[in-house]
């Protein structure tokens, strides 16, 4: 069975693979841009944000490093609980760090914010967020986004790092399920 076969398990498809890369290779323009003459540690929050950290890296023609953090305030549903748990910390010490979080979703808001203010006490010099895609009608909170991939409806969506009870995150594309999974 080939992998891509679990694509038949989507009702839509809202992104492609390829206007993913697409879109991580202008938003990696912009960074280079941006982050001129800087070191840059790029911050990915496990799980979802595994494939856009990858791809979004390898676009880069800079220096970076790479750390990971991983909290969880969805469990294995698809509503969020509110409440963020650290699961795995940072190795590095951001102290005078240039800090680009890269996060696959932007939905109520609630992991970001609460990941923002948890960063922002460890001294860093900047603190930026690149998110793949974001929910604009689930905010329940604002996030300062500088590099956002799409917006999309307010729809559970999986695929390209984004799970339903740890599946579907090795699908290339995003999208929704069919009902049929759900029964
Ligand atoms: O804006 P919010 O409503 O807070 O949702 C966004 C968060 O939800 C997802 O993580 P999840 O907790 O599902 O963990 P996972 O990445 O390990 O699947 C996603 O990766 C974001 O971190
Ligand atoms: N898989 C998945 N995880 C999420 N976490 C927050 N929003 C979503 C979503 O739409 N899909």
């Amino acid at each position: 069975m080939h992998a891509s076969d679990i694509e038949g398990d989507l009702s839509t498809v809202l992104v492609t693979e390829a206007e993913i890369h697409a879109k991580l290779a202008e938003i990696a323009r912009r960074i280079e841009t941006d982050y001129a003459g800087k070191d840059v540690l790029l911050v990915g929050v496990l799980k979802g944000a595994i494939m856009v950290m990858a791809d979004l890296a390898r676009e880069l023609r800079l220096h970076v490093e790479t750390d990971w953090m991983a909290v969880s305030s969805y469990g294995a549903g698809t509503k969020s609980s509110g409440v963020v748990q650290i699961r795995k910390d940072l190795d590095s010490d951001l102290t005078d760090r240039h800090v680009l979080i890269v996060e696959d979703i932007i939905d109520s808001g609630l992991t970001l914010s609460w990941l923002l203010e948890n960063f922002a006490s460890r001294g860093a010099a900047s603190i930026e967020v690149c998110a793949l895609l974001r929910k604009p009608e689930a905010a329940k909170v604002e996030i300062e986004c500088r590099y956002v991939g799409f917006d999309i409806p307010n729809e559970f969506v999986v695929g390209y790092g984004l799970d339903y009870a740890e599946k579907y995150r090795n699908l290339r594309d995003v999208g929704v399920l069919a009902p049929h999974v759900y029964s």
